[in-house]
């Protein structure tokens, strides 16, 4: 397995992988974006920080790439929905460094209001500014907060111990649990309103890009002070800058900016500015943790499949996956199962739950069926992380429901397709909470282990056709492994045939079989 780290990396993370037998790793931080294009191919895992431009481009190019590690929280460098559709699972790491990034946010509010930059400068130029220097007090200030996850209501602490009042602007946390940690919750026009200090900490997505704008910036206080330790993008830089020109904004501190590094900007030759190359997350311990957290994921991943912090799939990690890896692959070989009995456009799979899986997480479960389902019906690289997507693209509506209580077995699901010519119905069990076996076809009562090749027939249930059956086996010379014969539950008329062999069976035989007039249908099917 080969892993290039495309950004700087804390060497403990960089040591992981060397000790990892089976792993190598290529370090590799200058490469331009048409570098990183001709040699992603040959990688199976990609470790990258803020730097690196995980375009769509890279993504077609990655022929072999499994996963993406970021070192680190946003991911807004990487193309997710185009990692997504080609199956690469995305993660992140995503407590190592708020701490870090939270008290660059609280550094550089002190710094602004004590004009700790611009005095630096001056001193070291031989000057002794004083008065043109004074600062402004924290203490008693009104500080909103936009956005209160893990690295707001960090910041929201340290500036409780400043003594300042903090307000907060969530729209995605519930206001009592900001109630209840001692902030108030506030509109987003009362944070403006209200606020000495501003401080971002939202993810950059289409709905914040730009939500600092001119019409915020004239909603807020005259004199107002704006930290932004998110990212670049969030605050639309030219209305920042004639709100400092006016003095709306009496001074912004800025770790971040819309294109890194920004160049020559005209926020850069603002005096009431101060400014980090996106040293948000830069601390030893911060870098530390994000590294080794980067490297322990990306092992787990590439070695065991066990997924760890991924936004585009659900996690599933340690003895949670040991204990649910059975469900996963009773799931997949009943999504292959329908993939091979069903007819026509799929339109809708109704996954229905009963027993044992109250207790377990139904996502990764039901993904995996309809992993199975479309493997063999849609194209290559088919897996977990994109299988839910596609179905979507496809416009198949999946449902899932847990029924109450189990009848017959103590874990049973059950799949119902619709598809615009006919509805299949497929149900599973576990036995011995590790052997998947099919119990259901289509009302026919079946016991099948689902590995291997079979063919299911159906046929007339009257005497002589089993035989007949065996006969045109025995005459293709198709050695038969399993014979089992399933009842239909409700009238009787019909019988499921479900022959294992160890082979293939072969078009002719099937044509054979098909054209008997005993036989409505025979279906080959492989696991
Ligand atoms: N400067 C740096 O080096 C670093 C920057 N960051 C940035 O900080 C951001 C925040 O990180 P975390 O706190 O870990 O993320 P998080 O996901 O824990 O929290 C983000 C919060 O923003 C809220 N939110 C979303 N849209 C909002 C809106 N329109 N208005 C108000 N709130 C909104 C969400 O509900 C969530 O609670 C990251 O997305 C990343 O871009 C993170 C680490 C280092
Ligand atoms: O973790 C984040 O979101 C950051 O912004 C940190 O960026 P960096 O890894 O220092 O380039």
């Amino acid at each position: 397995m080969k892993v290039l780290v495309s950004d700087k990396l804390g060497e403990a993370g960089i040591e992981l992988f060397k000790n990892e037998p089976g792993i190598e790793v290529d370090v590799k931080t200058d490469l331009t974006p048409e570098a990183l294009i001709q040699q992603i191919g040959t990688y199976d895992a990609l470790i990258i920080r803020s730097a690196t431009k995980v375009t769509a481009e890279v993504i077609t190019a990655a022929t072999n790439l499994k996963v993406i590690g970021r070192a680190g929280i946003g991911l807004d460098n990487v193309n997710v929905p185009a990692a997504t559709q080609k199956g690469i699972v995305v993660m992140n790491t995503p407590t190592g460094n708020t701490i870090t990034t939270a008290e660059h946010a609280i550094a550089m509010m002190m710094a602004l209001s004590r004009n700790i930059p611009q005095a630096t400068i001056s001193l070291k130029a031989g000057r002794w500014e004083k008065k043109k220097l004074q600062g402004q007090e924290m203490m008693n200030k009104t500080l909103g907060l936009l956005g209160f996850g893990k690295i707001g209501s960090i910041v929201a602490d340290r500036a409780r111990g400043l003594r300042m009042n903090v307000i907060v602007f969530d729209p995605n946390v519930n206001p009592e649990k900001i109630q209840e940690a001692g902030y108030e919750s506030v509109s987003l026009d009362e944070l403006y309103a209200r606020s000495d200090y501003i401080t971002i900490h939202v993810p950059k997505m289409e709905k914040t890009i730009g939500l600092l704008n001119a019409d915020a910036f004239s909603r807020m206080k005259d004199g107002i002070m704006i930290i932004n330790c998110a990212r670049g993008g969030i605050i639309d830089e030219a209305a920042l800058y004639d709100a400092l020109q006016s003095g709306k904004v009496a001074g912004a501190a800025l770790d971040v900016f819309a294109k890194e590094p920004p160049g020559e900007h005209p926020l850069l030759t603002c005096e009431n500015v101060i400014c980090t190359p996106h040293l948000g997350a830069s601390t030893q311990e911060a870098q530390t943790n994000v590294a080794v957290d980067v490297a322990r994921q990306i092992i787990a991943y590439l070695k065991e499949g066990t997924i760890i912090n991924a936004v585009n799939t659900p996690s599933v990690t340690g003895d949670r996956l040991a204990r649910l890896k059975p469900y996963l692959e009773l799931g997949r070989k009943l999504g292959l199962l329908l993939a091979q009995i069903h007819r026509g456009k799929l339109q809708e799979v109704a996954i229905e739950y009963s027993g044992e899986y109250h207790d377990l997480e139904l996502g990764p479960i039901s993904t995996a069926l309809i992993n199975g389902l479309l493997e063999p019906l849609v194209r290559e690289g088919v897996n977990a992380v994109n299988a839910p997507a596609i179905a979507q693209e496809m416009g198949i509506k999946v449902t899932e429901t847990l029924r109450a209580e189990p009848f017959d077995y103590l874990n049973l699901m059950t799949v119902r397709v619709t598809t615009t010519e006919q509805t299949d119905t497929v149900s599973g069990t576990l036995f011995g909470k590790i052997y998947p076996r099919i119990v259901e076809i289509n009302d026919f009562r079946v016991d099948v282990s689902p590995e291997g090749h079979m063919l299911i027939i159906l046929s007339e249930n009257k005497p002589g056709v089993i035989g007949r059956i065996g006969t045109t086996f025995g005459e293709g010379g198709v050695n038969i492994v399993r014979f089992m014969v399933g009842n239909e539950a409700i009238e009787g008329q019909k019988n499921m045939v479900i022959i294992k062999t160890d082979e293939p069976v072969p078009a002719d035989i099937l044509e054979t079989l098909k054209s008997k007039k005993v036989i409505f249908e025979a279906t080959s099917v492989n696991f």
